[in-house]
């Protein structure tokens, strides 16, 4: 629907609302090709908007063009037809200047754009008030100044087109903004000016026109009490008379010019709109399309509504085609993607920042955050994800760390868990400065707190793992102990029933209890126990228990393991020949005759067999039978996952049926068993001893001696003939008479038998200390 004038050299017009009227569709084209020519600031809001209104065919276009170098039509003169249909919008080519060196024409540093607006009262749209109303609102929704073309001689008349015209500008202008009080400033260009009559007086003339309007409206209420001027700026400005007076016509247009090119009727922007000049296009289409439904407007939700726009517009913008695009290409990179997410964030903002700040604050600040959202919730995943990456790295590092200090420096389990769970917390807080893609985590909350997030994972982690390690340790201890008492343990046992007695178990339990004592003495503070890894209370006393229980199982095992039917028929053997063949004083017992070999035989015996039942039970003399005590441990005992555990073959499963065996040694059967076996091997023993005995005494028959002298008489006849053999054999003879006279003889072979015999309990016994 728009139509672009002919152009020259310089920007044409458009018809920015046609006659129909139909809103232009490449208004925004042109904005953005014309506005590109001046922007200073970059900011969007280096320009003006200027409206005029007036009479139809009152010089309006004519004024126009001659002041901003615009295009707009001018009507021929010899057919006195409307020219200008509905508005039309144009670029200032120049504004006319009284500097001669400009060529009378200057061009400003700000853009300045021009709405042409269609005069009232046209012959052809006499009766289109519609028409004139929505053009004044439109005018003055967008426009800074509305220049109102009147001739000299209509001032005062208070009647005619004029101050209809007047009374409609006031009227929209309260209806647009009586909620927010913005300015506009009303130029009265008087044409055909005389000069009879000062323009100082015409304006006042003027000005009390507008107060009657003004008074004569009727106001809403929230603006009852208002003036004129809240709502309007008045100037005045003449211009002599086109044809009559052509040269200072020229001349006051370029003085009315020179007040444009100095910014003085702009006021510092005092009626600046604020709409950013690309989002112009778009939100002057939205009020004209509100205006010609007859909508009420709502210019602040309107703007709104733009900045909404734009600032979404320029967002998603950044969003799908800078940041996607670079992040997808980033985010697999781990580690070395940081710098430039980091930056490719930065961008993002600035970039946002640099083109939507200029919409209003509000609007621009929620979107903002719009994107900053978006952006951080794509990059929350890579950010947790490295920072993650860190913690398990960090936490990686202190199993062997704590190995490493365990073995380097003295302090304690504990100690060194305190020290390294300060020394991971310190190391996670310097690196994940590096590893974060915001500066300011003040700034950025959602950082922060994925940070926080990570830090208590990390503290969780480290917990986890100090605890591990406590347990670890534990779990050491109790193999150290377990070990050390085995040791000590099994070699007091075997000592003790070495030679058992009545007393044995007594002393065993004894033992046992001084053994525990000293093992655990060092964890002892005060009533309690400390085993320095840093557990609590509770933990230590399970500890404890779970020591003590060890140690009891342990004595349990030891126990049984020694006392099986070998070790105790050994014992009941070793018993049954010290008593028998050694006597009281510790000396060799050799019977004269067999009924004292028989007595001593019987007397071993009985002594030997009332040991079986303490070999067979743990029994102490004062009646009251050992019991092995219940502890109570934590649920999550979990030795069975240790590699480093030591395996006792030991039931941990404590149940009543452990606790009946644990005091009974042998069973019954068991007993007989070693019964049995003491039987045969004393029978022997017995046995042996009176084989020995009787063979001592028997006496070598004659006959055996001619023989001898029969087959060694070449042998006894070189013993003869060899004095010294000869000496070394009376010697031996007469040895062996004094002997057998005394008599010694079965004594002495006796002993020599025993000797020989006893190399093997000897050995036995060295065997089963071993074991
Ligand atoms: N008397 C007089 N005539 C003028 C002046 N300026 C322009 N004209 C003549 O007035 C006629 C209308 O001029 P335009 O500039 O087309 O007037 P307009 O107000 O834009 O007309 P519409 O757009 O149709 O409302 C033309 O023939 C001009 O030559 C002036 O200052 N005084």
């Amino acid at each position: 629907m728009s139509q672009l004038s002919q152009p020259s050299d310089s920007f044409v017009s458009v018809h920015l609302i046609d006659e129909n009227k139909q809103f232009a569709t490449d208004l925004d084209t042109y904005v953005d090709k014309s506005y590109a020519v001046k922007d200073a600031d970059g900011d969007g809001l280096n320009y003006h908007i200027v409206s005029v209104f007036g009479s139809q065919s009152t010089g309006k276009s004519t004024l126009l063009n001659k002041l901003f170098g615009t295009k707009f039509d001018i009507m021929d003169e010899t057919k006195r037809q409307q020219t200008t249909k509905g508005i039309w919008f144009s670029h200032a080519n120049y504004i006319a200047s009284t500097d001669e060196t400009t060529s009378f024409k200057k061009n400003n540093d700000r853009n300045i754009y021009v709405l042409d607006v269609e005069g009232v009262d046209g012959r052809e749209r006499a009766d289109d008030k519609d028409f004139e109303r929505k053009s004044a609102l439109f005018a003055l929704a967008t426009s800074e100044i509305l220049i109102v073309n009147i001739f000299e001689h209509q001032v005062g008349l208070y009647q005619g087109a004029n101050m209809e015209l007047l009374k409609t500008v006031m009227e929209v202008n309260l209806s647009l903004f009586h909620k927010q009080h913005e300015k506009c400033l009303l130029l009265f260009v008087v044409r055909d000016f005389t000069g009879l009559t000062p323009l100082s007086n015409l304006g006042q003339s003027l000005e009390s026109d507008m107060q009657r309007i003004w008074s004569d409206l009727n106001k809403p209420d929230e603006c009852k009490d208002s003036k004129l001027d809240d709502f309007f700026d008045l100037e005045f400005a003449s211009i002599s008379h086109k044809v009559f007076k052509p040269e200072e016509f020229e001349y006051d247009i370029k003085l009315l010019g020179d007040n444009f090119s100095n910014e003085k009727l702009f006021n510092a922007n005092k009626y600046h709109k604020k709409i950013p000049v690309d989002a112009w296009a778009l939100y002057s289409q939205q009020l004209w399309e509100q205006i010609d439904n007859n909508q009420d407007l709502d210019l602040p939700t309107q703007q709104i509504l733009v900045s909404k726009f734009k600032c979404n517009e320029i967002m998603n913008g950044i969003y799908t085609d800078v940041f996607l695009p670079e992040f997808a290409a980033e985010e697999g990179k781990g580690k070395e993607a940081i710098t430039r997410l980091k930056e490719l964030r930065a961008k993002c903002i600035n970039d946002y920042d640099l083109h939507a700040s200029r919409y209003k604050k509000p609007v621009f600040l929620e979107i903002k955050q719009d994107l900053v959202n978006k952006i951080d919730a794509k990059l929350e995943v890579f950010q947790t994800s490295i920072l993650k990456e860190l913690v398990d790295e960090i936490v990686s590092e202190i199993e062997p760390k704590f190995l490493k200090s365990k073995k380097d420096s003295k302090l304690s389990v504990k100690e060194i868990i305190e020290e390294l769970k300060k020394d991971v917390i310190d190391n996670f807080e310097t690196l994940s400065k590096n590893l974060l893609l915001v500066d300011s985590l003040d700034e950025n909350p959602r950082y922060a707190s994925i940070l926080q997030k990570q830090r208590e994972y990390l503290t969780e982690t480290v917990e986890g793992v100090a605890n591990k390690l406590r347990q670890k340790e534990s779990r050491k201890l109790i193999n150290r102990i377990t070990k050390s008492f085995q040791i000590e343990f099994k070699d007091d046992l075997i000592e003790e029933f070495t030679q058992p007695n009545d007393n044995s178990w007594d002393v065993v339990t004894v033992k046992f209890d001084k053994l525990r004592e000293k093992l655990l003495d060092k964890y002892k503070t005060g009533t309690f126990f400390d085993f320095k890894f840093g557990l609590t209370a509770e933990q230590n006393d399970i500890l404890y228990s779970k020591i003590q229980q060890r140690l009891w199982n342990q004595f349990d095992s030891i126990v049984h393991d020694y006392f099986n039917n070998d070790n105790v028929s050994r014992i009941l053997r070793n018993v049954f020949e010290d008593s028998f063949k050694y006597d009281n004083r510790g000396m060799p017992f050799v019977p004269e005759t067999i009924s004292q070999l028989d007595s001593r035989f019987n007397l071993a015996k009985n002594k030997t067999l009332q040991l079986l039942p303490i070999l067979s039970k743990i029994t102490l003399t004062d009646g009251k039978s050992l019991i092995k005590p219940q502890f109570k441990l934590d649920n999550d005992d979990d030795q069975d996952n240790d590699d480093e555990n030591y395996n006792s073959g030991e039931s941990d499963v404590d149940d009543s049926e452990s606790r009946n065996r644990f005091t009974i040694l042998l069973s019954p059967k068991e007993q007989a068993k070693v019964m049995q076996r003491f039987k045969k091997e004393s029978d022997a023993l017995y046995l042996d001893a009176k084989r020995a005995m009787i063979a001592s005494k028997t006496s070598i028959p004659f006959y055996i001696w001619i023989i001898i002298l029969v087959l060694g008489w070449n042998e006894f006849m070189a013993v003869l003939g060899n004095p010294i053999l000869c000496v070394i054999i009376l010697v031996g003879i007469g040895g062996f008479i004094v002997t057998y006279k005394m008599p010694m003889l079965s004594a002495a072979l006796s002993m020599t038998g025993s000797s020989f015999k006893q190399h093997i309990p000897t050995s036995n016994q060295s065997h089963i200390k071993q074991s």
